[in-house]
């Protein structure tokens, strides 16, 4: 996939980021940038440190040394309730098990992070509907998550952390509990809805289909920006 637009700007940056875990390394020292409209993939080793990078990036952890930056704004220094406020209106996740209330109808699902953020319920379901239906489920508004497949419920929590109109969305191992037709089908949808959006894309994944899908590859090993396992030759840290 070929991202064709240098002049966007750089929207979430991490500069010399260093995060233990006691005795236990989780980041040693790891520089990324990542621009408005582009995916980012982030692979390597099992306990190396990709959700750690997540973490700290996403602000749902500080890093013991370094700085992140969100749009010209350094986060990192936020308090608890700062990276509170900043994730819910700024960034959207999405996660392996898709984490929807399996009491609540997807649209309710969608609008809960607006309703958190103070918007009227009215408000925030219509904007849930429109929401779902750019990821294609309008006929599945109504359905709790326990009457939606694998795919779809993990399309609805695509629409959950859309619906704010996040700069950044990060995503953990997204096609992580799902066959290999539906992931792809999954990553196209999120890799596109968020892009297209200008939103920028986070994914830590094992998946090489997926890598493929987003627009440049970050490898962690040891918790640094390394080679990938396989190749190790000329490597300048960062595959275009
Ligand atoms: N809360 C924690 N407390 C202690 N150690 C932790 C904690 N979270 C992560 N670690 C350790 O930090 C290192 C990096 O973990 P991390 O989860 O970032 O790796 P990962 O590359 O995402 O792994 P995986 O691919 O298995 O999910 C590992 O050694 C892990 O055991």
């Amino acid at each position: 996939m070929n991202f064709q637009s240098p002049q966007s700007q750089v929207v979430l940056s991490g500069h010399g980021l260093v995060k233990h875990y006691g005795p236990v390394v989780g980041l040693a020292g790891v520089d990324v940038a990542v621009r408005s409209g582009e995916a980012l993939a982030v692979m390597g080793p099992s306990g190396n440190g990709k959700t750690t990078l997540l973490h700290v990036l996403a602000g749902i952890l500080t890093p013991d040394q370094g700085e992140v930056w969100l749009g010209g704004e350094r986060v990192d220094q936020l308090n608890d309730a700062g990276r509170t406020v900043l994730r819910r209106r700024r960034l959207g996740f999405v996660f392996q098990d898709n984490q929807l209330l399996a009491e609540l109808p997807a649209d309710e699902n969608v609008a809960l992070p607006l309703m958190v953020d103070g918007m009227s319920r009215r408000e925030a379901v219509g904007r849930a509907r429109t929401t779902l239906a750019q990821v294609g489920l309008a006929a599945e508004a109504g359905r709790r998550p326990g009457e939606l497949s694998g795919g779809q419920a993990q399309r609805v929590a695509i629409a959950r952390a859309l619906v704010g109109e996040p700069q950044v969305v990060f995503a953990d191992e997204p096609t992580g509990a799902l066959d290999a037709a539906t992931g792809s089908q999954v990553i196209d949808l999120l890799v596109g809805a968020a892009t297209h959006r200008g939103a920028a894309v986070v994914v830590v994944t094992h998946d090489n289909a997926v890598a493929a899908r987003c627009h440049r590859t970050l490898h962690i090993v040891d918790g640094r920006v390394g080679a990938p396992a396989a190749t190790g030759a000329a490597w300048t840290g960062v595959q275009q």
